[in-house]
């Protein structure tokens, strides 16, 4: 008994401390409780009430900066878009991204630090993927259509339930695996079960966060075990790798039959950055990148969920791909024609977004902002996006779904999904904006569009809402399912 009451003191003690460690903060307002201790009352409500509390300090104070206790320590966030336009200009030694989402998943203990002190990942995203959609497109389109045959089956003249997050991000992850090693392994059934785990392990992460320092290290072990996954991933790349960097020392660096996919971009950009290619940093790399296309998913389900529970926007969507697949059959420059597609996407982004705070920074020197507040080294900064995606002002009836919301007559002039604005930032905004963006707007593209030309959808109305909001994030109701059956097709081609 004696010792719990050392225990419980010892970390009273603790908690003290690191509320009062924070008071550099104390210049800058505060929702909830500011004080020692009693902040852990707001981090508790802010744990299962955050979208409601993200909304009330956009409201109480207006184009100002505020802080509220989380579980993870204090969140300074920045309302209005002049402080996005700010957090863009900063450069990355004043305000960190990668630093930010380093702490958020621990990604030192589970992937280890390259990842973040030399991301070379970044650029293949940037640049070599985002180049080759076009040439990848066929790959793509196939793999789905595969994928999507396999999952639902035949579904003739019955109705077949499909676990809807499930199957898409099997889909997602069959795409991935295919599009980053090719043939023969990413049929491998190992891999790509390897390649699908990533997210739900690297998310294991945040709960690293609650332990000390020094004891990060073996609880990455326990509770994340990506050294696991990894291994395994690396012994089946081995032979690929090997057999590629020989055929470079062979034949020169554009050897001939050379891959284009993401294995080979992520080898030449690691020798590049000056990293030694192994088989196991390329795992590492590709374990990441399968992590960040997540959101494919999540977004792609929750389209099924609005347009199975607001049928009325089938047909129009429906009658757009079909004239889509007249003209241009399943190609890129006929996905990019999507525009009623691009404005749907782009409101499902805004309604349900992956996270209510977005451009997470760490702050690595002091920052200023134009009014004056300053932000000290040390804190994590961010912008107020569920705030400013439900503002009445920028987004009339905010808080009604509407799918069309920004198809515009003149589809030169509509304001694509790809495209962040200061005040709509679901892919971030500026310098570190999604790099993937363009890549995942294909896919979710393609992948809906051929759903809604190939299948009749309904679901289980019961069992929404979709999403339960923890923290900043939520997470995919899994239970939910959505029923398909084939529909005639009047002789299109459908895949
Ligand atoms: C619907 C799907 C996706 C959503 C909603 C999404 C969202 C985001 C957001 C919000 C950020 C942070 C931006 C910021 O800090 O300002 C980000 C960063 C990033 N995303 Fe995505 N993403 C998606 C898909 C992808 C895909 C498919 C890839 C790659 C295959 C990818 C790779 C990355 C990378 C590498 C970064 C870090 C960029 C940097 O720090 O400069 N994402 N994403």
């Amino acid at each position: 008994m004696e010792n719990a009451y050392a225990f419980l003191t010892g970390i009273l003690v603790i908690l003290c401390f690191l509320s009062f460690r924070k008071s550099k903060l104390s210049h800058i307002p505060t929702l909830g409780y500011s004080t020692p201790l009693l902040s852990y009352i707001t981090a508790y409500q802010f744990h299962s009430r955050s979208r409601e509390m993200i909304e009330q300090g956009y409201r109480k104070y207006p184009n100002k900066v505020w802080k509220l206790a989380t579980l993870h320590g204090w969140f300074v966030v920045a309302n209005g878009t002049h402080h996005v336009e700010e957090m863009n200009k900063a450069s990355g030694k004043e305000l960190s991204a990668i630093l930010n989402f380093q702490s958020y998943l621990q990604l030192d203990f589970t992937l280890g630090p390259a990842v973040t002190t030399n991301p070379y990942h970044i650029n293949v995203v940037r640049s070599p993927m985002t180049r080759n959609i076009g040439p990848q497109f066929e790959d793509m389109h196939e793999e789905a259509v595969d994928a999507f045959k396999d999952i639902i089956g035949p579904a003739h003249g019955e109705w077949t339930a499909v676990p809807i997050f499930a199957s898409i991000a099997e889909v997602v992850s069959r795409i991935n695996a295919r599009l980053a090693v090719g043939f023969p392994l990413c049929r491998d059934a190992a891999f790509r079960q390897l390649m699908g785990s990533s997210s739900k392990v690297l998310l294991r992460g945040r709960q690293l966060r609650f332990f000390p320092r020094f004891l990060r290290p073996i609880a990455a072990k326990l509770i994340v075990d990506s050294g696991a996954d990894l291994s395994a991933m690396a012994s089946q790349l081995e032979p690929v790798v090997k057999q590629r960097l020989d055929m470079e020392r062979l034949h020169g660096f554009d050897w001939p039959g050379k891959p284009n996919d993401t294995l080979m971009w992520m080898m030449d950009e690691a020798q590049k950055a000056g990293e030694k290619v192994t088989a196991y940093g390329m795992a590492t790399r590709l374990y990441f990148l399968t992590f960040a296309s997540d959101g494919i998913a999540m977004m792609l389900s929750c389209a099924l969920y609005e347009l199975t529970t607001r049928p009325e926007y089938i047909q129009p969507l429906r009658d757009e791909v079909e004239e889509m697949l007249s003209q241009d059959g399943w190609t890129k420059e006929g996905i990019s024609k999507l525009h009623r597609m691009d404005s749907f996407f782009k409101e499902i982004h805004r309604c349900y977004d992956l996270t209510i705070l977005h451009l997470g920074r760490r702050v690595v020197k002091n920052f200023v902002f134009a009014d004056g507040t300053l932000i000290p080294a040390g804190s994590d900064l961010f912008s107020n996006a569920y705030g400013m995606h439900f503002d009445e002002e920028l987004y009339p009836s905010s808080h009604s779904f509407n799918g069309f919301r920004f198809v515009q007559e003149d589809s030169t002039k509509q304001l694509q999904l790809i495209k962040p604005g200061l005040d709509y930032v679901p892919f971030g905004y500026g310098k570190h904006a999604c790099p993937g963006r363009f890549t995942a707007a294909y896919q979710m593209k393609t992948m809906l569009a051929y759903l809604i030309v190939t299948y009749d959808m309904k679901t289980d109305k019961e069992l929404h809402p979709l999403s339960r909001f923890l923290e900043r994030g939520f997470s995919v109701n899994m239970q939910a399912t959505v029923h398909f059956q084939k529909r005639r097709n009047d002789g299109l081609k459908l895949s």
